[in-house]
């Protein structure tokens, strides 16, 4: 059996389900413009899911379209069994706490301190005390190492640490799914590494389920273990990535020395994603 693999069925229900999304806008000029064809892709719980694509290639549309920032045309989307497509306002607003996002540029608020912005969320949706509400920012600072930044604010941190704020943000209302939009692309590389081994860490401590979108090859190399390849907005191809020793983890290597060793799939999944994503 080589590293490469077929999507097989999953055989418990998968967390997030998209089924024949589509999403369409209207240009300056009038003309619609498909941004989202038909796609339908399944993540199982647990998962590192990467949405790969050229520049322009619907990935990040897609994504908002999960928890429904953008909301498809038609299609339905089901995050634990839930159809979101189908929810009242106020029924999504409770839906989207399990699923939190984070994007390129942090988005945090900057007249906050650290952990009045891992506090918002909580704050905003209700529900929990003031001592909870504390509690649960230590806890998730914690989590991404900033404990002692609680206390200083964004402009304060490097652009990691930026991002780690934003990842502790999101998770602070117990998300089972994370959505994250290039959340490397303004980061040089040692700091992507950092947040990588963050996502990575929530992922396997916390079980938390990741979507990202990357045009980055060494964010599917370190932490992916299915991809996906946008294409025009459709889904053109996806891919299983065996563990440890899978084919995109060996291609850190380089990629000659990667092309030489691999079996032809492994070759045609190299291939696909380097022409996916340059
Ligand atoms: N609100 C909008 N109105 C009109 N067109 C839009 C809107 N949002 C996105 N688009 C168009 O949809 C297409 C897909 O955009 P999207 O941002 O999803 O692509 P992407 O693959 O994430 O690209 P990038 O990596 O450059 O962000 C682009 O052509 C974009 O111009």
């Amino acid at each position: 059996m080589g590293h490469v693999q077929t999507l097989e069925p999953a055989s418990a229900p998968p967390l997030l389900r998209l089924d024949r999304v589509n999403k369409r806008f209207h240009l300056p000029d009038g003309t619609p413009f498909h941004a989202v064809r038909d796609v339908s892709l399944q993540v199982r719980a647990g998962d590192i899911f990467g949405l790969v694509g050229k520049s322009g290639a619907g990935k990040s549309t897609l994504l908002r379209t999960i928890n429904l920032l953008e909301r498809p045309d038609s299609g339905t989307v089901t995050v634990a069994g839930q159809d979101l497509t189908s929810l009242d306002k106020r029924a999504l607003r409770s839906a989207r706490q399990s699923i939190g996002m984070i994007f390129q540029q942090f988005n945090l608020l900057q007249n906050a301190t650290v952990a009045d912005n891992v506090a918002f969320p909580l704050r905003l949706h209700g529900g929990r005390t003031t001592a909870q509400i504390a509690a649960r920012v230590r806890e998730c600072l914690s989590i991404v190492d900033l404990t002692d930044k609680a206390g200083s604010h964004p402009a304060q941190l490097s652009g990691g640490q930026k991002q780690r704020v934003a990842i502790a943000r999101a998770l602070a209302p117990e998300p089972a799914l994370l959505l994250c939009d290039e959340p490397t692309s303004a980061l040089d590389a040692e700091t992507t590494r950092s947040v990588l081994d963050t996502l990575s860490h929530i992922n396997k401590t916390l079980g938390v389920t990741i979507v990202i979108v990357t045009h980055e090859l060494s964010v599917v190399r370190r932490l992916c273990r299915h991809v996906a390849v946008i294409e025009q907005g459709a889904v053109a191809e996806q891919f299983a990535v065996a563990e440890e020793a899978g084919v995109l983890r060996r291609t850190v290597l380089g990629r000659e020395l990667a092309r030489l060793a691999a079996s032809p799939e492994e070759a045609r999944l190299l291939d696909r994603l380097e022409a996916a994503v340059a």
